[in-house]
């Protein structure tokens, strides 16, 4: 499958900081993709070189198959970086229809964008009355205007109060599920859990990670408690392999299927250990991203 942004190497320089380090990417039709990293990781950069707003220092971008920047890009590309820029005296229709003049939209396209991004019935208020939710949601019926295949956001929902993120994760992900391809950035893990289909972990201008979200994950486990412990744990081993069965604080974390959880219980029963807990626990985005930018930073920084 041809990739819609593809970059290879990428690498930009302020002076004496590298602010993107040799950064490979790459951003399948349809998917929505997560671009995650802490603040000043290199994520506002990157996206700023892949709509064109800046050039690289080195490396190889591709997006749509062209060059970031360039006219038949543009046109098939809509994106929200940083805080969208608009007139606070006039409405947020009155915003957009200037905008769609200017790209030479059809103007009955301001409509559906505004239905796209719920929006329609403050369309008529004034910009600056806009919550921040609100003013972000106009951000990106904007990016929408020129119906584009690839749609490109820089941290959607920052600075949103949890009713804005939620609205916003809602729209981002009904952008995806419409066959969309949506590349966003965020430094918040559990929102990229909730959104993406697959994820990059940018750390200190490197790439540690790209992985579907699912596989970032890890597999799932079974927290068991029972006593006695140690009989527990050599009744689980012979089961299933004692590479599978590790002591976790007063417990004992299982790397099984959850699906036998039943089979598991019932085997503890019959040999006489009493099961007191079991239940399933997912290794959180969290635990693996502090993972890889610890050890990237070991590595990398030196
Ligand atoms: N125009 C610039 N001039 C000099 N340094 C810059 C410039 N833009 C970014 N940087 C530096 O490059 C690094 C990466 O910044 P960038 O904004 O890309 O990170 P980020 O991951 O988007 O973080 P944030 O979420 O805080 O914007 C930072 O050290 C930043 O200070």
């Amino acid at each position: 499958m041809d990739a819609l942004v593809e970059v290879s190497g990428l690498t930009k320089r302020y002076g004496d900081t590298l602010a993107v380090d040799g950064v490979d990417l790459r951003v399948l039709p349809g998917e929505v993709y997560g671009f995650l990293g802490p603040n000043g990781a290199g994520k506002t950069t990157t996206l700023r070189i892949l709509t064109g707003l800046i050039a690289p220092t080195s490396g190889r971008v591709r997006v749509l198959g062209g060059t970031p920047g360039r006219p038949d890009v543009l046109g098939k590309t809509g994106s929200m970086i940083e805080s969208p820029a608009f007139y606070p005296y006039l409405s947020g229709l009155d915003n957009l229809r200037l905008l769609a003049e200017y790209a030479e939209v059809p103007r009955h396209r301001v409509d559906e964008v505004l239905d796209l991004v719920d929006l329609r019935e403050r369309s008529r208020d004034r910009f600056s009355a806009y919550s921040l939710g609100m003013k972000q949601r106009l951000g990106v019926a904007a990016a929408l205007l020129k119906d584009p295949e690839l749609v490109i956001l820089d941290e959607p929902t920052n600075g949103l109060d949890p009713a804005g993120m939620r609205d916003m994760r809602r729209l981002i992900r009904e952008l995806g599920s419409d066959g969309r391809t949506v590349l966003l950035s965020s430094h918040l893990l559990g929102e990229v859990q909730q959104i993406c289909d697959r994820v990059g972990i940018i750390d200190a201008g490197r790439m540690v990670a790209e992985h579907h979200v699912e596989d970032l994950r890890g597999e799932q486990e079974l927290l068991i408690r029972a006593a006695p412990r140690e009989s527990a744990h050599s009744v689980l081993s012979g089961l299933l392999g004692a590479d599978a069965v590790h002591r976790y604080d007063d417990m004992l974390r299982v790397q099984v299927d959850p699906a036998r959880a039943a089979d598991l219980n019932r085997a503890l029963v019959e040999a006489g250990i009493a099961v007191s807990e079991l239940h399933t626990s997912e290794r959180a985005l969290e635990d693996v991203f502090f993972q890889l930018t610890t050890t990237g930073a070991k590595s990398d920084v030196g």
